[in-house]
């Protein structure tokens, strides 16, 4: 059972900084939960977009109510051109986690959030927009195609899929893509939401909201750490290999991406629900290394570090086999965790009161002023 380590120090580690119904993490006999739901239970038996609509909506749509979400969503995939100029303007060297920025951002001037009352329109719409958006660039600036963004895709992973290869995905495929999402979701106050919670703090719009928090993800300590990974790893040829590789970085003192938590103490229950979808993938594109060699890795790191792979590792690889260039992984976390980020915002909204904690200053206690002229 993934449990929570004892906690202190630095990175307000260890201390709460507010109140959520949303998620918990870590916490003795619940590994990872979203409104009580538990992760394996969701993973197995959900769709993406039943639980975006649990975390958005208070509770788990009924049939009738999933349907007519999912159908509100497709209806919301068209990019406005104002956006699909911008996203035109954008460089094939930018990185894919600043256009998801950008993107965000430009799609809040063109739909500005006039009042909390249109919260939820606003969030749907990013949450159908967003994969078709960081496609449309993609395509266009490696490929110099403009793809059709309303497909008949009939979910979020299959959209994601779908605009990214301009064609239907097969259904292996959208089955990982629903657990990916469904694992990304929702992580309590991790860095990027605890962002978005502050920015929402403010009262500032759902899009500033957004952009702040992908700003957040991005890095490799945090999201970033799947792309990462994926960079660590795509040249090992052999598990032999792999664990030299390691040995070698540990010796270092490099980080391992992909391994660690900051809440977590010895294992991430999101990882073994994404290393089984790995593993099906790999036996299905006939991989002759690249699972055996993660494997590998994580043998090695816990053996030598007591160090487990979290949500980000298996992700690598199983997106590797999928086709997806390697730097669009962490906007699918973007994809998937619009739903968590919103979801806090919402909470943060609806109790409000500004975030601003205190800082121990360790500067010196008086400064005597030089003028200009006079200073060294
Ligand atoms: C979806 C997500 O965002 S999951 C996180 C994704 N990020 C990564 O995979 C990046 C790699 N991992 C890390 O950098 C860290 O484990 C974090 C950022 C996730 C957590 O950081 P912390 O809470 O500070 O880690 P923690 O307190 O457990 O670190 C304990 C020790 O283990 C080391 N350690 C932790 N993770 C790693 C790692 N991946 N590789 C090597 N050493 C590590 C730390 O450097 C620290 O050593 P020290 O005591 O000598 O300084
Ligand atoms: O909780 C964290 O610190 C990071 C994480 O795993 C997530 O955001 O999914």
């Amino acid at each position: 059972m993934a449990e929570a380590k004892k906690l202190s120090g630095a990175g307000l580690r260890g201390q709460s900084a507010g109140e959520t119904a949303l998620c918990t993490v870590g916490q003795s006999g619940a590994g990872l939960t979203y409104r009580g739901y538990d992760i394996k239970e969701l993973a197995d038996k959900a769709q993406f977009e039943e639980v975006a609509y649990l975390l958005l909506y208070g509770k788990l749509p009924n049939q009738g109510e999933l349907n007519a979400y999912k159908a509100r969503l497709k209806s919301m995939r068209a990019l406005p051109e104002a956006l699909k100029t911008v996203l035109e303007q954008i460089p094939a060297d930018a990185h894919p986690m600043d256009v998801m920025r950008t993107g965000c951002s430009m799609l809040g001037n063109l739909e500005t959030e006039q009042d909390f009352t249109e919260q939820h329109d606003h969030i749907d719409r990013m949450l159908a927009v967003f994969p078709g958006m960081i496609n449309y660039w993609y395509n266009f600036s490696h490929h110099g195609k403009r793809i059709d963004v309303e497909t008949d895709a009939n979910s979020i992973g299959e959209q994601f899929l779908w605009t990214l290869h301009d064609k239907k995905p097969e259904p292996l495929h959208v089955d990982v893509m629903h657990a990916s999402l469904i694992l990304y979701a929702e992580h309590e106050f991790n860095a990027s939401t605890f962002t978005a919670r502050v920015c929402a703090s403010t009262l500032s719009d759902i899009h500033s909201c957004v952009t702040a928090a992908i700003g957040s993800l991005r890095g490799p300590l945090h999201g970033g750490a799947n792309e990462a990974a994926m960079a660590m790893i795509q040249d090992w040829r052999s598990p032999e290999e792999a664990e030299a590789e390691i040995m070698a970085m540990l010796a270092r003192k490099d980080k391992i991406m992909g391994f660690g938590h900051a809440i977590y103490r010895d294992s991430d229950p999101r990882n073994a629900i994404i290393k089984e979808w790995s593993k099906k993938l790999s036996e299905q594109v006939g991989d002759e290394y690249l699972y055996a060699v993660s494997e590998r890795v994580e043998a090695v790191m816990w053996r030598e570090k007591k160090l487990f792979c979290n949500a980000d590792f298996f992700h690598a690889s199983a997106y590797n086999f999928m086709g997806i260039p390697t730097e669009l992984f962490t906007p699918i976390f973007v994809c998937s965790r619009a739903a968590g980020w919103t979801a806090h915002v919402m909470e943060q909204r609806a109790n409000n009161r500004i975030i601003r904690p205190s800082a121990d200053y360790t500067g010196p206690d008086s400064a005597e002023w030089i003028d200009i002229a006079d200073r060294p």
